[in-house]
């Protein structure tokens, strides 16, 4: 949609920024301020009126005359009415007096008599070309000047409400003349001042609201941005506008980063505050505190570095300020000091200048004792603004320099600006209450016994600056406001039309993603928990035992080379005996503990991956927290499970019972286990045989055994129970490299792995003989405990096993399953704050994006909804 259909269609191009209407700026005497004009944006109409009255045809003659009549009541109410207003000054009277009395001498032309049905060609009155025309015009704008003054002190003093009769003034003062240049009666326009806080009001909420959508400079309201060189008094005429001292004060250089400064008249409510909104602090209502936070916040930019482009946020609200838009900006130096960067006194004219911009508005102040040809604001707004038209003066410190200089500093025709300058004392301290009315009052007091001021037209006073302040800004901002709704609009539709391809129109919000995570978490948990059973558990148990039977059997059985006889001695108590220790071995006291460990450890590396995939993923903060969660409840039952599966497997330690059956299942289990490490010792010996090639390993194994036969014959004269122990003295683990004839690395990597070769062909036959043995039928009963003790083992260890998980599952995993989802809604779901749920949704990068679109776009539409706003009501 087009900015033209936004505004309606009666508004055509050319004319569509409301209206552009030609004041001239009143000082306290109203005698007109060295001619410095400034268009306003109001009252469209009353243009229109001023300009085609003349050529307005048929009812000339009537509308001359009732424009006439009008204009003159209009400022014969005017005077009615500011006579009743004692702070109106008067010159004011005396202007209007003027006007009653032009009026009066007004000759109308003579009618011709009106024959019926015929009408006579009518002369046309020129209103405009009228001799005195100019004065009632210029009388009925000082007239709306004086009230507008008047307003703003009356505002200081006694607060809005009690200034709006002084509004009525105002007004009537616009009706008249609108109705005046018209010659109509029109309808009564909307009081001015009025008006002029809601647009700028309603166009400072849009410029917060479009600084939170980005920082396209299309999008760019415009503010009024304060420089002037260091102690030159900004911070003072700040505070005198806001009616408090806020501002970081010190001689180390306090200001050291643009503090944007939002000033928002609250009309319904008496309470004066101020908010961080980058801070999230909430009200303060106390300004020492606002002045503390800034200046720390200032004062963090370090010393080396001295000035930071990135700007402080503060709102204030009060009954008691107009709505402005200020940035406060570090003051120009001369030069930096030793303990300063040298490159200080640049990067402040840097920062400067990508303020004093357009489309903002330059307040430029210079302490009136020093030369303004040496003000560096004035250098600087000069550049930036060469016509001087977005340029308002400040000259400061009047009190410090003889009133005659200070008239003619305020004219500066060296520098001469369209919006002028206005003179302030604004001395802290000058009274003891602080930048409040006392101040203004004590500045008023001032200009008042020096009569130069009032003589010479000045424009002084901080209630004249603030007026000024407020209109500059206004029609600023009135005349960006078709700039603003046409960039709006683009950026709508481009964030229209992205939330819709990209995200098809669907909405979220951060709650609603976070309950999804949590939900999708729960499900995908419960679904483990279904898949992490007991068969689940009892096989992890199980697989840890067998790698436990595997240890023991390689330790006591198989590396034994009687082992191989094992089926024809087993009944010799000795190999009981034996299998008495292996019991104790896998029942000795810490498997209880394992088990449970084991499936601890097993339930945290599965809650590791749950989390670490999926949505999850993005969120390490969370994601840490569930961790702990499971970590505590898991520690929490760790002692009691740990216990009672000690306990209940105690009983193993000294007897295993054993059915026909259950001795089957352990006989199958045993050698399913033989029969696994029987392929893994045949792959490794393999693999070995690849790497050397058959033949150069047939021959080096060959060696190894010629010397470890002529070893085993010298060793047993000594010893000849170690005769042919694999690891034995004068085994080939002992042969020497030059009783192999090992002369390059190459050789020694080849005579390693006939070593490990010949090794394996040992422990291969050894299980071999073993599964022989338990397929044989003198494992197929449970009576040959000690011919089989692999399958005894197993036994052993499926009882274990059950027991075990028996007690784990009740006391561990019920527990987990049950307390871990309500501990996760509990502390994240229904836990968490408003900003921890942003925190949380924004970490996620598709679901930053999806409703960082949505936000822009909502937010641009209620920024269009209340640019329409703007234009229903002006
Ligand atoms: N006599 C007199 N002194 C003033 C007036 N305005 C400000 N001062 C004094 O001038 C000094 C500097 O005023 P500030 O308002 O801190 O000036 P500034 O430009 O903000 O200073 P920096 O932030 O350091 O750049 C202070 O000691 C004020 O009391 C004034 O109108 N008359």
């Amino acid at each position: 949609m087009s900015s033209q259909r936004l505004f309606g269609p009666s508004v055509s191009s050319g004319q569509r920024i409301l209206r552009l209407r030609t004041v001239s700026f009143k000082d306290g005497n109203g005698n007109g301020s060295n001619g410095h004009k400034y268009s306003h944006g109001f009252n469209y109409q009353q243009r229109r009126g001023f300009l085609f009255i003349p050529r307005a045809g048929f009812a000339i003659v009537r509308y001359g005359l009732g424009a006439l009549g009008i204009g003159a009541g209009a400022a014969g109410y005017t005077a009615y009415k500011v006579d009743e207003a004692t702070t109106v000054p008067d010159w004011v009277k005396e202007s209007l007096g003027h006007a009653k009395e032009w009026m009066a001498g007004v000759k109308v032309p003579e009618l011709p008599k009106l024959d019926a049905g015929t009408l006579p060609k009518l002369p046309t009155l020129d209103v405009a070309s009228l001799p005195g025309w100019s004065d009632v015009q210029s009388a009925v704008a000082q007239a709306k000047d004086a009230a507008a003054l008047t307003l703003a002190s009356a505002d200081l003093d006694r607060g809005l409400d009690t200034a709006k009769p002084l509004l009525a003034i105002n007004n009537n003062a616009n009706n008249a003349s609108a109705s005046a240049s018209k010659g109509t009666q029109t309808p009564p326009m909307p009081p001015p001042e009025h008006d002029l806080m809601v647009l700028t009001k309603k166009l400072i909420e849009v410029r917060n609201l479009l600084k939170t959508v980005n920082n396209n400079t299309n999008l760019q309201l415009p503010s009024i941005v304060v420089i002037g060189s260091q102690s030159s008094g900004k911070s003072s005429v700040l505070e005198a506008i806001v009616g408090h001292e806020f501002l970081p004060k010190g001689s180390n250089m306090v200001t050291r980063r643009p503090i944007e400064l939002t000033l928002i008249h609250s009309e319904d409510s008496p309470d004066e505050y101020g908010e961080f909104p980058q801070l999230g602090l909430g009200k303060i209502n106390d300004f020492k505190k606002i002045q503390k936070t800034l200046t720390d916040l200032n004062l963090a930019v370090p010393d080396s570095e001295c000035v930071s482009s990135k700007p402080i946020e503060l709102r204030i609200y009060s009954p008691n300020v107009p709505d402005l838009t200020l940035v406060d900006l570090p003051g120009y130096i001369q030069i930096h000091s030793r303990n300063q960067p040298p490159t200080l006194k640049q990067k402040i004219s840097d920062l400067c200048d990508v303020y004093i911009k357009e489309p903002n508005i330059i307040l430029a102040v210079c302490a009136a004792d020093v030369d303004l040809a040496n003000s560096e604001a004035l250098r600087a707004s000069r550049k930036a603004d060469p016509y001087g038209n977005r340029t308002i003066g400040v000259l400061t410190k009047m009190d410090l320099i003889d009133p005659n200089e200070a008239v003619l500093k305020l004219k500066n025709p060296d520098f001469p600006l369209q919006l002028g300058y206005v003179g302030v004392v604004c001395k802290p301290g000058a009274s003891n209450s602080g930048p409040g009315q006392a101040l203004i009052r004590a500045e008023d007091a001032f200009f008042k016994s020096h009569p130069e001021f009032k003589n010479a037209n000045a424009s002084v006073g901080t209630p004249i600056l603030r007026n000024r302040l407020m209109k500059v800004l206004e029609e600023h901002m009135g005349r960006g406001l078709y700039r603003i709704v046409d960039a709006v609009e683009k950026e709508l539709d481009d964030a229209r039309y992205q939330f819709k391809v990209h995200y098809n129109d669907r909405k979220i919000s951060p709650e609603s993603y976070v309950a999804e995570a949590m939900d999708s978490l729960k499900t995908r948990f419960k679904a483990f928990t279904k898949e992490f059973g007991k068969p689940q558990v009892r096989d992890q148990v199980r697989t840890m035992l067998e790698e436990r039977i595997h240890d023991i059997c390689e330790e006591v059985y198989w590396n034994d080379p009687r082992v191989a006889m094992l089926p024809k001695i087993c009944a010799d108590p000795v190999w009981a005996t034996r299998l008495d220790l292996t019991f104790a071995s896998l029942t000795k006291s810490g498997v209880g503990r394992a088990s449970v460990q084991l499936v601890i450890d097993t339930l945290l590396e599965n809650m590791e991956q749950m989390l670490t995939s999926d949505q999850f993923a993005h969120h390490p903060e969370a994601r840490a927290q569930i961790m702990q969660f499971s970590n505590d409840i898991l520690r929490s039952k760790l002692h009691t499970t740990v216990d009672q599966v000690e306990n209940t497997i105690k009983p193993y330690k000294f007897e295993v019972e054993c059915t026909e059956q259950e001795w089957q299942e352990g006989v199958k289990r045993a050698t399913s286990l033989l029969e696994t490490t029987l392929t893994k010792s045949e792959s490794d010996l393999k693999s070995i045989k690849t790497t050397f090639g058959r033949r150069r390993l047939r021959t080096a194994i060959k060696q190894i055994q010629k010397v470890e036969r002529e070893a085993a014959a010298a060793a047993a004269f000594n010893d000849d129970s170690h005769g042919g122990v694999i690891g034995g003295s004068g085994s080939i683990a002992t042969a020497s490299a030059a009783e192999l004839g090992i002369e390059s690395e190459r050789d020694a990597k080849l005579f390693a792995s006939a070593r490990e070769a010949l090794k394996l062909q040992k422990y291969v036959s050894t299980l071999q003989g073993r599964l022989g043995a338990l397929r044989s039928r003198q494992c197929g009963v449970s009576a040959n405990k000690s011919c089989c003790p692999e399958a005894l083992l197993e036994v052993l260890a499926d009882k274990l096993t059950y027991t075990a998980v028996m007690f784990i599952y009740v006391e561990l995993l019920n527990e987990f399953f049950f307390q871990l989802p309500r501990e996760v809604d509990n502390k994240l779901y229904y836990g968490l704050s408003r900003a921890q749920i942003l925190k949380f949704a924004n970490e996620n990068p598709t679901v930053r994006k999806h409703l960082e679109v949505q936000e822009r776009k909502a937010t641009l539409e209620l920024v269009m909804e209340k640019l329409r706003s703007l234009n229903r009501k002006h």
